[in-house]
């Protein structure tokens, strides 16, 4: 564009770029508003209402107070279809009146919804965690491990100590985020579990994941490694138990060892030690077959053959981002991947994608 001498394309190409970036820099207004919902309960009074709800009757169950606020849940209601949260409807087939009904997206987030994400999706969203966003800048400028160290003096574990209320929220985040993963997983992934005796989950959190394998395997001796103050006061089963305790220095041995969205939250000098600790951990078993599982991210970055992938893409970057800023971790290319393992002195590695963002990466001694 030439700055100087505006003619009448240069101000077409410039609002088409303003109008780029107000979408971009406006991407936190559907996060707000989704928020909103989520804190007023808007989806669960929608879904028990079960059929269209008119606008009427949502403030009617809103109990707004302040009769002028009424008009605004409208407005709020319409951003809200327009990122495709809602859908309007007619009541019936000869009635002019719409009524608002949840979409695929929204329905997710219902409370008794097997699958439901939204302690996920209240963790990211949370005023603790979207702070750091705002000191990205300065992280890049100063020698702070990562911009939540920036805004807070600490690391998100450290700050875990002193506020058990967060532990609690992200804690429940991954756990209702491994319940849709781990359904997946022990269904269509069933044989990468086979005929094993021994598995550890090493910072397996609260247990989700090895909880579902030692149900559908009740011959698998299964164990949740993680620190002391994760596990602490956790009920195992006949063929679970939890272990605490920190995974640099040691962990239990076992014919496999699963590493779920753990390695992410790491550099790849943290990375490679812990990677060392599972080889050693499995080499000293005899079994034939054993090997290190891990559910991770794999970055497609030159893939995009169309929409849906590039959008998975995007959505994955995000994650990566959010990495950097939290816990200076990151999310990685099948290529990173491969350099990883051989340095840690594995031989070979499969990688089967799970669904969505996340792919199971068999790692072989
Ligand atoms: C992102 S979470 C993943 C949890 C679980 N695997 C899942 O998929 O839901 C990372 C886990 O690593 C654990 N962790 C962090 N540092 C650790 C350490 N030094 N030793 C053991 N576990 C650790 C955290 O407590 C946390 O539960
Ligand atoms: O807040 C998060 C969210 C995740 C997360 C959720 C869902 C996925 O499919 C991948 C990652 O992971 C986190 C994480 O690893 C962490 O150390 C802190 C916070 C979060």
């Amino acid at each position: 564009m030439n700055m100087g001498n505006a003619n009448g394309e240069d101000a077409i190409e410039a609002l088409q770029a303003q109008a780029h970036i107000w979408r971009h820099a406006f991407n936190f207004v559907s996060f707000m508003s989704l928020k909103c919902a989520l804190d007023l309960g808007i989806l669960d009074i929608i879904h028990d209402h079960g059929k269209p709800m008119t606008i009427t009757q949502l403030v009617a169950a809103l109990q707004i107070l302040n009769p002028t606020k009424a008009c605004d849940i409208y407005r709020l209601m319409r951003i809200l279809v327009h990122s495709d949260f809602f859908a309007r409807q007619k009541l019936d087939n000869d009635a002019q009146e719409e009524g608002y009904v949840l979409t695929n997206s929204s329905r997710i987030l219902l409370k008794n919804n097997p699958f439901c994400i939204t302690p996920t999706l209240k963790a990211t969203m949370d005023p603790i965690i979207t702070k750091p966003w705002s000191f990205l800048g300065t992280w890049f400028q100063n020698d702070d491990h990562t911009p939540f160290a920036t805004a807070y003096g600490k690391t998100l574990w450290d700050y875990f100590t002193h506020d058990p209320q967060l532990k609690d929220l992200i804690n429940d985040g991954l756990a209702s985020d491994s319940q849709l993963v781990t359904s997946v997983l022990v269904d269509k992934c069933k044989g990468a579990f086979e005929g094993l005796d021994s598995l550890v989950d090493v910072g397996g959190g609260t247990g989700t994941t090895a909880k579902a394998i030692a149900d559908t395997f009740p011959l698998m001796e299964c164990t949740v490694f993680d620190l002391p103050n994760i596990v602490a006061g956790l009920q195992g089963s006949k063929n679970l138990k939890y272990v605490g305790g920190n995974m640099f220095e040691a962990f239990p041995t076992g014919d496999a060892i699963l590493l779920k969205k753990v390695l992410h939250d790491w550099n790849d000098e943290g990375c490679l030690t812990i990677l060392k600790r599972c080889k050693e951990a499995i080499s000293s078993q005899d079994k034939v077959g054993r090997k290190l599982i891990i559910i991770d991210m794999v970055v497609r970055e030159n893939e995009q053959v169309n929409d849906e992938a590039s959008s998975l893409t995007k959505t994955q970057l995000f994650f990566d981002m959010l990495m950097l800023v939290l816990v200076a971790g990151k999310e990685r290319r099948e290529e990173e991947w491969a350099k990883l393992f051989l340095a840690a002195g594995f031989s070979s590695f499969k990688i089967t994608p799970i669904v969505g963002l996340t792919s199971l990466i068999e790692v072989y001694p």
